[in-house]
């Protein structure tokens, strides 16, 4: 069912309180937006599975905006994976301060990242979207170190904290976003292999489903 712009502000306000994060009045309708573009393009481009919109308002942008609390403070963001812009076209809407570059493998869908990066209005102005596939050789792929290296539904935990260090500028942090919650011992054993630490470990569910979710930061030891 299509949520009109009212409708749009009213879950993206209720559920951004449920999740405790702060928004800009601005931010609901520019998000409205995105979702116009994410499901136009989606009709031509295989971008998501997640079509109904009261669903993309949850498990994307919702989801994504949920993680704030762990890239707060920091000046830039790496979102590893990032498809269709998760989590990281939600996190520069809500944040216009942070440099974030989002990376994928699939061309067509840097495609749609950069045509929405380039919309008027969206406050997208400045975000890079680059068509690479990351090994871990920031140099050669084009990539920055950022102070947060983040992933959504990229890699399992290991592969990842092996990987995400090599794009960690000086006193970053690793953020891994987790579907399922591993136990905190867990999480210090996986970093500890790496020579990571573990910063924090936070479980939230998402405000509407109720769907567990995980968040994790990791720094160099
Ligand atoms: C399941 S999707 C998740 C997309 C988005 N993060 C989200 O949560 O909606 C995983 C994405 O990772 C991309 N990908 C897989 N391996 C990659 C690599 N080595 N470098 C960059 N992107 C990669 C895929 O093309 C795909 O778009």
């Amino acid at each position: 069912m299509a949520v009109d712009n009212a409708r749009f502000g009213d879950l993206i306000g209720q559920g951004s309180r449920t999740l405790g994060v702060t928004l800009g009045e601005d931010v609901p309708p520019r998000l409205h937006r995105l979702m116009g573009e994410l499901l136009k393009w989606n009709a031509k481009v295989n971008l998501t599975a997640i079509t109904a919109e009261e669903e993309v308002v949850e498990k994307h942008f919702l989801d994504s905006l949920a993680v704030l609390p762990e890239v707060e403070g920091a000046g830039s963001v790496l979102d590893v994976g990032a498809g269709a812009g998760f989590p990281g076209l939600p996190l520069k809407m809500a944040r216009p301060s942070l440099a974030v570059t989002m990376v994928d493998a699939v061309g067509k869908k840097v495609g749609y990242l950069k045509a929405v990066i380039a919309v008027a209005g969206l406050g997208l102005t400045g975000t890079k979207a680059v068509h690479t596939r990351a090994e871990g050789k920031p140099e050669a792929e084009g990539l920055p170190r950022a102070d947060r290296v983040i992933a959504r539904a990229f890699m399992d935990l290991p592969d990842w904290l092996d990987l995400a260090p090599t794009y960690l500028a000086e006193g970053g942090q690793v953020v891994a976003m987790l579907g399922k919650a591993l136990s905190e011992d867990e999480l210090r054993a996986q970093a500890e292999k790496r020579g990571l630490k573990l910063v924090s470990a936070r479980a939230y569910r998402l405000p509407f489903s109720g769907a567990e979710r995980q968040v994790a930061a990791f720094a160099k030891q």
